[in-house]
């Protein structure tokens, strides 16, 4: 199984994350989110990193120039929409930046949301699902509605996301069974700073999981 933890912001935590396990690590590439980061700074965690280990930036709205371009000068592997991004769109940076992976985060509000995936299952390589806050896009510590994702098999590979922690995330793979896990504010100090504490006790909790 993937597992991506996303919101980094220090090169020695990249590190220290990918050698923990993961196999994919995020960078928020949304100015208004206290996880924020240039290309910059990103770029001084990736050459760190190992070629194994995915590299996604988020965004959110975010104009397909300036997609492409932070890409470019990052060397980030993955990007990851998080925002209200149509399927047309999906489509459009897929052309832009073809060896790319596309992720489409869907912020899930009612079981007929879920509705949408399959949509944008035929646009992008990877669905990411997140919990809905009004006020937030994202790194809110809100869980899903587990059991409402039970009998979620979109035709394309998928990653949980939203709220998980060491402590719930047993729980929440007895419930579904995603290709992927996502945890962002659930293994932090503080947002942007991660608990490495927290991110090897998930490791460690994940290789109970038979
Ligand atoms: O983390 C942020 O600040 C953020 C900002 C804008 C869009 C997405 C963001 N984070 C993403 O939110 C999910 C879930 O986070 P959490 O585990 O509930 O804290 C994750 O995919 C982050 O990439």
């Amino acid at each position: 199984m993937r597992v991506k933890i996303c919101g980094i912001t220090q090169p020695q935590q990249a590190k220290a994350i990918a050698s923990l396990g993961a196999t994919a690590l995020g960078f928020i590439c949304v100015p208004t989110s206290p996880r924020y980061v240039t290309a910059t700074q990103i770029r001084a965690a990736v050459t760190q990193l190992p070629d194994d280990i995915d590299k996604i930036g988020v965004f959110a709205n975010a104009p397909i120039e300036e997609i492409s371009q932070i890409v470019n000068d990052s060397g980030l592997t993955g990007v990851q929409l998080h925002g209200d991004e149509t399927p047309k769109f999906c489509h459009q940076v897929r052309q832009k930046i073809p060896n790319v992976e596309i992720l489409k985060a869907l912020r899930i509000r009612s079981f007929d949301h879920l509705e949408q995936a399959s949509i944008y299952a035929q646009y992008v390589d990877t669905l990411l699902l997140d919990a809905y806050h009004p006020q937030q896009l994202g790194g809110t510590g809100q869980t899903l509605d587990w059991a409402m994702l039970e009998k979620f098999h979109p035709s394309s590979p998928w990653f949980l996301a939203g709220g998980l922690t060491p402590e719930n995330i047993l729980a929440a793979l007895n419930q579904v069974s995603p290709d992927g896990i996502d945890l962002s504010s659930g293994v932090e100090i503080q947002p942007g700073d991660k608990d490495l504490h927290k991110v090897a006790l998930l490791f460690e909790r994940l290789k109970t999981k038979v």
